[in-house]
């Protein structure tokens, strides 16, 4: 195991002119993460991600818990720990005057790592940076600097490394070069511990996840367990009157739900039910403006442990 998180715990506080705000950022999270994953922590904005991660990377000091990082003691031997991990922060670090190469050869030295002129080669490669290695980076790409903050992260060859909200402003195909970079690093043994918003990336990306809400961890598996916790089908209607459709179908569904100007339908076995269910409607003399049959999604897992939709909270945008 690369991380063993027991019960880690932050509350900030902070003073205005207003008075005193305390902010429960994290409670009581614990997570374990095996060597060789990619581990996502799944949340809205708000959620906790952050200060969990930087809590693991021995930038804040937890208020309680423990943790093991990379096989040390996160409160007892916190240099042990910072030289076994990088870490990659959402604004990323990248300094826009200066090029790639200079950059990551900087932070080899700060590292103080042995064959500066190959680590940073290597990373280089790794993250298919030679073509624009010397330019400055104000010249590169979204998706190109974010790959050069991450080889900033990576130019020490440390088994962990943090990834916060890596994709977060790119377009989906940078996303998608992204994600397949971070893939990468998987294969080639390195840990990772990743931040997201996105419900495709927690999906397609990561090993494990954790899904966060409000600074706490409300369901951990693997994507797949997680759906089928969700069993059966999701139908999504758009009727004239949702409170009566929800009222109508409701012998038909382990669960109905309206969030504005959708009524969500939780069935076991979507086929089977949906000719009945049109059937009702019809007779009901609801009319149907739209209808969709979905398999449960990590939204849907996240909308029945929180009673509110990932998406409805901003977090997908
Ligand atoms: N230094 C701080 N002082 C006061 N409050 C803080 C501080 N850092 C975080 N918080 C608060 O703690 C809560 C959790 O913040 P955190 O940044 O961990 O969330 P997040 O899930 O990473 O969100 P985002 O996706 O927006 O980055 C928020 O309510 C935030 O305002």
């Amino acid at each position: 195991m690369i991380i063993d998180a027991r019960e880690l715990r932050k509350t900030f506080t902070t003073k205005s002119r207003k008075g005193t705000q305390t902010v429960e950022a994290v409670k009581e999270v614990s997570l374990q993460v095996d060597k060789g994953q990619i581990y996502g922590v799944l949340g809205p904005n708000g959620a906790g991600k952050t200060t969990t991660i930087r809590m693991l990377a021995t930038l804040i000091t937890p208020d309680s818990g423990t943790a093991t990082v990379a096989g040390h003691n996160l409160l007892k031997e916190p240099g042990l720990v910072r030289r076994s991990l990088g870490y990659v922060s959402q604004a990323g670090g990248v300094d826009e005057n200066v090029s790639p190469r200079a950059q990551i050869t900087f932070g080899a030295r700060i590292y103080g790592v042995a064959d500066v002129e190959n680590a940073v080669e290597s990373v280089l490669k790794r993250l298919d940076l030679v073509e624009f290695a010397d330019r400055p980076a104000r010249t590169l790409s979204g998706g190109q600097k974010r790959r050069v903050a991450i080889g900033l992260g990576l130019v020490h060859s440390p088994p962990l490394l943090f990834l916060d909200e890596p994709t977060t402003g790119l377009d989906p195909q940078n996303r998608a070069n992204l994600w397949d970079r971070i893939a990468e690093l998987r294969e080639q043994g390195t840990s990772v511990l990743l931040s997201t918003h996105y419900l495709e990336e927690a999906d397609a990306l990561c090993d494990r996840l954790a899904i966060v809400d409000h600074g706490v961890i409300v369901a951990e598996g693997t994507a797949s367990e997680l759906k089928r916790q969700i069993q059966g089908d999701v139908i999504s209607l758009r009727l004239d009157d949702l409170g009566r459709g929800a009222e109508v179908l409701a012998p038909y569904a382990k669960e109905t739900r309206v969030d504005d100007d959708l009524l969500r339908v939780y069935v076991d076995d979507g086929e089977h039910t949906l000719p009945s269910l049109l059937r009702t409607l019809e007779e009901r003399q609801l009319q149907i403006k739209s209808i969709a049959m979905t398999s449960a999604t990590l939204d849907d897992v996240f909308l029945a442990k929180t009673g509110r939709s990932l998406r409805d909270t901003g977090a997908e945008s």
